[in-house]
C-alpha cells in the first residue's frame, strides 16, 4: 500500500512481493515461517536485475520473518538490499534495528503498559 508512493516519492521503481496467486505471468518464491504456520512471497521474474539497490517497505514486522524471506528473494535474484522500512514495529522487535544485518527503520512502536504511567 505503501510501496507505489515511497517509490514515487524517491524516483524509483516499484516492485511488489505478494502472496502466492496474486502475481499473475511468471515468479519465483520463497517460503517463510510465521507466528501461525508458514507462507510464501512471490516475485515477478526480470522485476529486478543483479546489482539493483533495493528498500523493502512493509506495513507491519512482527517477528521479522516476512522482511527476512523479502530479503532473501531479492538476495537470489542479485539485488543489493540497502534496508528495510515499516510503519508498525510490534513488541518482538523491540530493540532490534537490523535484520538480516540491513538496518530496520520504524515509524510507530506501541508502548509496553508499564511504560505508560
Ligand atoms: O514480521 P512478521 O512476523 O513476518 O509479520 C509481519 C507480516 O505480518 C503481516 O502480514 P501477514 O502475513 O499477516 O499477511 P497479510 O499481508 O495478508 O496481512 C504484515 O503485513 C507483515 O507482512
Ligand atoms: N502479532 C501480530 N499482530 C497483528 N498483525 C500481525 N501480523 C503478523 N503478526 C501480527
Amino acid at each position: 500500500m505503501f510501496g507505489p508512493a515511497i517509490a514515487l516519492a524517491i524516483g524509483a521503481k516499484f516492485v511488489p512481493l505478494r502472496k502466492p496467486r496474486k502475481l499473475p505471468g511468471e515468479v519465483i518464491s520463497e517460503s517463510y515461517v510465521l507466528e501461525y504456520g508458514t507462507d510464501c512471497l512471490e516475485m515477478h521474474v526480470g522485476a529486478v536485475e543483479p546489482g539493483e539497490r533495493v528498500i523493502v517497505i512493509d506495513d507491519l514486522v512482527a517477528t521479522g520473518g516476512t522482511l527476512s524471506a523479502a530479503i532473501k528473494l531479492l538476495e537470489r535474484v542479485g539485488a543489493e538490499v540497502v534496508e528495510c522500512a515499516c510503519v508498525i514495529g510490534l513488541p518482538e522487535v523491540k530493540d532490534c534495528c537490523r535484520i538480516k544485518g540491513r538496518p530496520l527503520y520504524i515509524l510507530v512502536e506501541p508502548r509496553l503498559s508499564d511504560e505508560c504511567c
